[in-house]
């Protein structure tokens, strides 16, 4: 506050050079200190994964299971579940649960089967997600509709169905894989970056309401990955893109993604941004100059909507494929 300024600026000596080199100083302090807390306890939890049976959340499982951790593996598909299972070592032999999370009933009854398997949860990462491309005014609404089931109601709806036995046990952590988009929306992605900001909203609110319990609560917002997420994702009519872009391909290492999710376990990060420069510039410029960043999107959508980029991703293919 003003008076902690004030205290500050004549420990420092005063002016607003000093008072900067200070408040970092603090900063950098209160960042070592942190560190220096014992990390969670990974090995013997229970730790939930969705969309286990491909990409992050793939590696995910790779890594906790590493850790040592008891992993409850969820996906729709049970065949490409049991071939995660098949590529992991015999200590703690993971479980799998398959089920819709765009189908709140479903979702319910895959709670209780995770709560029959170990009584428990120590860390839900809700990680499946779908991406979308396609122009807004020639997409049908129950795409739009599709995308936030499930990636918003989805990771929401289990999150809740889980929480009452952490808050009994006064202890749990909460993962949720968001993305850049999370935090800036890009044209020809309205559905998929509307879920992840409503995403990063939901679970900012719930980090701060159950502080009090004790439980923890991480949101991880990515860049590109090398995953098979532009080829899984959505157009406007509903059927699948089925292109590999350059981006994706480009993307980071879904390996070291995944440590970095560890990682925001161990340390109990509440925010984790993995940004290149391109996205750390934008998110910036967001904030700091609106104005121009819309300006930026606003050509960038007119480029991808010209005849000749559709297929690397034109507004009828579905938008930016080949482009940052
Ligand atoms: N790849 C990237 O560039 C980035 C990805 N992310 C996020 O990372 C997360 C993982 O995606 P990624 O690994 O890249 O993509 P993948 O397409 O490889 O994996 C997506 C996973 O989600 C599962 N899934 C999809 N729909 C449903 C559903 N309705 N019910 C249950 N499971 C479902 C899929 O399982 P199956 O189809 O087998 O049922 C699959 O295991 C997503 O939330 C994504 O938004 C964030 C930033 C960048
Ligand atoms: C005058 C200064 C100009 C500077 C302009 C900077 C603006 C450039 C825009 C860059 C946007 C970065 C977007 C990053 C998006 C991203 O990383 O998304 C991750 C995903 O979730 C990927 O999902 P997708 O389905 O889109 O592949």
């Amino acid at each position: 506050g003003a008076g902690g300024a004030a205290a500050l600026e004549r420990v420092m000596g005063g002016g607003p050079l000093s008072l900067v080199l200070g408040g970092l100083g603090v900063l950098l302090l209160f960042r070592m200190v942190r560190r220096l807390r014992p990390g969670a306890r990974v090995r013997d939890s229970v730790v939930v994964i969705t969309g286990a049976s491909s990409g992050l959340g793939r590696e995910c499982a790779r890594v906790f299971h590493a850790a040592g951790a008891r992993l409850v593996l969820c996906g729709r598909h049970a065949g490409r579940l049991q071939e995660t299972v098949e590529e992991l070592n015999e200590t703690h032999p993971p479980s799998t649960v398959t089920f819709d999370l765009s189908e709140a009933g479903a979702v319910e009854r895959a709670a209780e089967e995770i709560l029959r398997l170990h009584g428990n949860v120590d860390v839900l990462i809700n990680n499946a997600g779908i991406s979308y491309r396609g122009n807004i005014l020639e997409t049908d609404l129950s795409v739009q509709r599709a995308v936030m089931d499930t990636n918003y109601f989805g990771p929401v709806a289990l999150t809740q169905a889980l929480l009452p036995s952490m808050v009994r046990r006064r202890s749990g952590h909460v993962v949720v894989i968001s993305s850049i988009q999370g935090r800036i929306a890009i044209p020809h992605r309205s559905a998929y970056a509307a879920s992840k900001h409503a995403t990063q909203a939901y679970f900012d609110c719930l980090r701060a309401e159950v502080e009090r319990y004790g439980l923890e609560v991480s949101v991880v917002s990515p860049g590109y990955i090398r995953t098979n997420l532009s080829r899984n994702a959505l157009t406007g009519d509903g059927s699948q893109y089925g292109v590999l872009d350059r981006t994706t391909a480009m993307g980071r290492d879904p390996a070291d993604v995944a440590r970095a999710v560890l990682e925001a376990v161990r340390r109990r990060s509440k925010d984790v941004l993995l940004a290149g420069l391109l996205a750390t510039v934008a998110l910036y410029l967001r904030t700091l100059c609106p104005a121009l960043f819309f300006k930026v999107m606003a050509m960038r959508a007119r480029k991808e909507q010209r005849p000749e980029a559709a297929g690397g991703g034109g507004a009828g293919g579905g938008g930016a494929g080949g482009e940052t």
